[in-house]
């Protein structure tokens, strides 16, 4: 078994540092090879995502990312861009099955800016499409204007698009995960105005035929933004498009606590998949030493269960943080009164440390 290891910029070089260090403990026979990606691959080889990179990535069992971007390449060409190369992965790799799993652990519940009984118990399961919609649709881009047929002097436009396999494949997996949970799905759309949305819905309408045992709803997305924030326990899976899901899974990471806690399995049709966390390359604290690294932890072990065929581990590193959690060790994002305040390598040292203390006493 290999795991392509990509750190990639900002706060990824320091949770990822902690979620190998985790996966290290655990004594598991796999290799781990390590590539640059992002803005610090166009530094080292002017480009996001050199071949090297894709090629580990495609031949290894799984990956496991960070983060990246960074302001300071906002002005790039559009190709250059760092996050050009997370795009370019999931295209090759094929992964279009977004898995952000948004759970309140117990000893987060003060964390939350949101009233206790909202969230605590809180477990929902956000599947979004990754590889279609406005993120890839052509055309786009921008233009200048010469012969007046528009008004202004430039136009931009994007092309929201989606086919019907690409929403059957992605309802059928949000099916699929319904039946193993409370057999409810919510698809949000935005079928009112958009037609990419009405065929989503149209699609979702015939694949639950398939799913007779499992219930369908269907919600627009500016009210289940809202709906969220207001009952957020009456989700139980949420399945849409690329930039819906984008947008409310941040959103639904601030039930669980922090976006620090959201962690992401990105599949394609083998089960190989790529695994980071919800979060960014966050440039305001990196290099701090306080970024969350328990999202990436996480993630470590969903790639564990779902890609490695390893569950048993992958359950020694959720139990693991939920001990270190119930210690009372928090990062910066996590903390509340009454908690003890730590760092990036002492979040990680004590989910290691957790680890082997539940090895040595069985
Ligand atoms: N998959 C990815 O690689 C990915 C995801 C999102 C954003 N980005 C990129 O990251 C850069 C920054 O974007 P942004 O600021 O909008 O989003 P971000 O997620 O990086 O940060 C948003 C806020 O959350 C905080 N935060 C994020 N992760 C945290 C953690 N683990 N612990 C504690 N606090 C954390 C940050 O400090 C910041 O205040 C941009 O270049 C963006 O394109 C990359
Ligand atoms: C960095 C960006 C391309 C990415 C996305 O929009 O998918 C990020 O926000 C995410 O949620 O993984
Ligand atoms: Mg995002």
């Amino acid at each position: 078994m290999k795991i392509a290891v990509l750190p990639g910029d900002g706060i990824g070089t320091e949770i990822v540092a902690e979620a190998v260090k985790v996966l290290d403990v655990l004594d598991l026979k796999f290799e781990m090879e390590s590539a640059l990606v992002g803005g610090a691959a166009y530094e080292a080889h002017g480009h996001p995502l050199p071949e090297s990179t894709l090629k580990l990535a495609k031949e290894a069992d799984a990956v496991l990312f960070g983060a990246v971007g960074d302001w300071k390449y906002d002005k790039l060409d559009r190709p250059l861009r760092p996050e050009q190369a997370i795009l370019g992965l999931r295209k090759n790799l094929g992964l279009f099955a977004n898995f952000r799993p948004a759970i309140c652990y117990e000893q987060l519940v003060d964390a939350s800016s949101l009233k206790p009984e909202l969230i605590a118990g809180l477990d929902i399961l956000i599947i979004r499409e990754l590889t279609g919609d406005i993120y890839f649709g052509q055309p786009r881009g921008r233009r200048i204007a010469t012969d007046g047929h528009f008004p202004g002097a430039e136009e931009a436009f994007d092309t929201m698009r989606y086919s019907r396999p690409e929403i059957e494949r992605i309802a059928r997996v949000a099916f699929e995960a319904a039946r193993k949970r409370s057999k409810r799905v919510t698809s949000v759309d935005k079928n009112n105005v958009l037609e990419t949305s009405q065929l989503w819905k149209d699609v979702m309408l015939d694949i639950a035929k398939e799913y007779p045992d499992v219930e369908l709803d269907h919600m627009l997305v500016d009210n289940a933004a809202m709906q969220l924030v207001k009952a957020p326990k009456k989700f139980d899976v949420v399945v849409t498009g690329n930039m819906f899901g984008d947008i409310l899974s941040d959103e639904a990471a601030m039930l669980t606590g922090s976006i620090g806690m959201l962690p992401s399995a990105s599949l394609n049709s083998s089960n190989q998949g790529l695994y980071e966390p919800s979060h960014g390359s966050a440039p305001d604290i990196a290099g701090k030493g306080v970024a969350n690294p328990l999202a990436t932890i996480l993630s470590a072990a969903m790639m564990l269960r779902f890609s490695l065929n390893q569950a048993e581990a992958a359950d020694r590193i959720e139990s693991a943080v939920k001990d270190v959690l119930a210690s009372g060790l928090r990062t910066g994002d996590i903390w509340s009164e009454g908690t003890k305040r730590v760092g990036t390598r002492e979040m990680g040292d004590a989910v290691v440390a957790a680890i082997t203390k539940k090895t040595i006493t069985g």
